[in-house]
């Protein structure tokens, strides 16, 4: 059996509710290129084991319509039970899909997901947390849900202020330029 692949590069995406993770990394890859990058999700693994558990559609799931908002709070009750048991358990599975030289992870949450591909991968990894206000994240959809938005799956990254890029996008931000300053970490 031949080796697998170790990207050069992992990036991990953190952010609020609506700041904007999923936009940014679809169209990092477009300027990556599917043959040099792949986007992964930690949540992919959840909604997996969710969907199978509970005999649902994952299509659905993993889609960004009212089926992963009606499931989102007890998914989170639920996959933090098995964190508590073993941190690494939905990155360990979603890196088994890594095979490509750049490694986009677009939903980072908690202080143990930055530990974790710390571990695995060391000094290839570069963090970008995107932030946005909530006065955009309000246009774009957010509205504040109890058990979902004052949880450690929100809030965990909250105080941490040591990011590889800090990026900006509200309404208006110059998504071009954005683009271009997170392709330099992958140089
Ligand atoms: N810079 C931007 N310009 C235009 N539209 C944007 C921009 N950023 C985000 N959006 C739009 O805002 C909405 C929310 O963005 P997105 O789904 O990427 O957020 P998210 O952080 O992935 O949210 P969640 O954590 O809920 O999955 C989407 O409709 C997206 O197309």
């Amino acid at each position: 059996m031949s080796d697998p692949v170790v990207p050069r590069i992992v990036l991990l995406f953190s952010g609020k509710r609506k700041c904007g993770k999923d936009f940014l990394t679809e169209r990092l890859l477009q300027r990556l290129t599917t043959d040099k990058a792949q986007i992964i999700r930690i949540s992919e693994p959840i909604k997996r084991s969710w969907a199978e558990k509970l005999g649902l559609d994952l299509k659905e799931l993993l889609g960004d319509g009212p089926y992963k908002e009606r499931y989102r709070k007890e998914m989170i009750e639920w996959s933090d039970q098995k964190r508590a048991e073993d941190y690494g358990y939905f990155c360990r599975q979603a890196c088994q899909g890594l095979t490509k030289e750049i490694g986009v992870v677009s939903d980072i949450r908690r202080k143990t997901d930055v530990r974790f591909f710390r571990e695995q991968y060391g000094a290839r990894v570069k963090t970008v947390r995107i932030v946005a206000s909530e006065g955009t994240r309000v246009e774009r959809g957010w509205t504040f849900q109890n058990g979902v938005d004052d949880v450690q799956s929100e809030c965990d990254l909250d105080d941490v202020t040591e990011w590889d890029l800090l990026v900006e996008n509200d309404s208006g931000a110059d998504v071009d330029d954005i683009l271009a300053r997170i392709e330099s970490l992958v140089q």
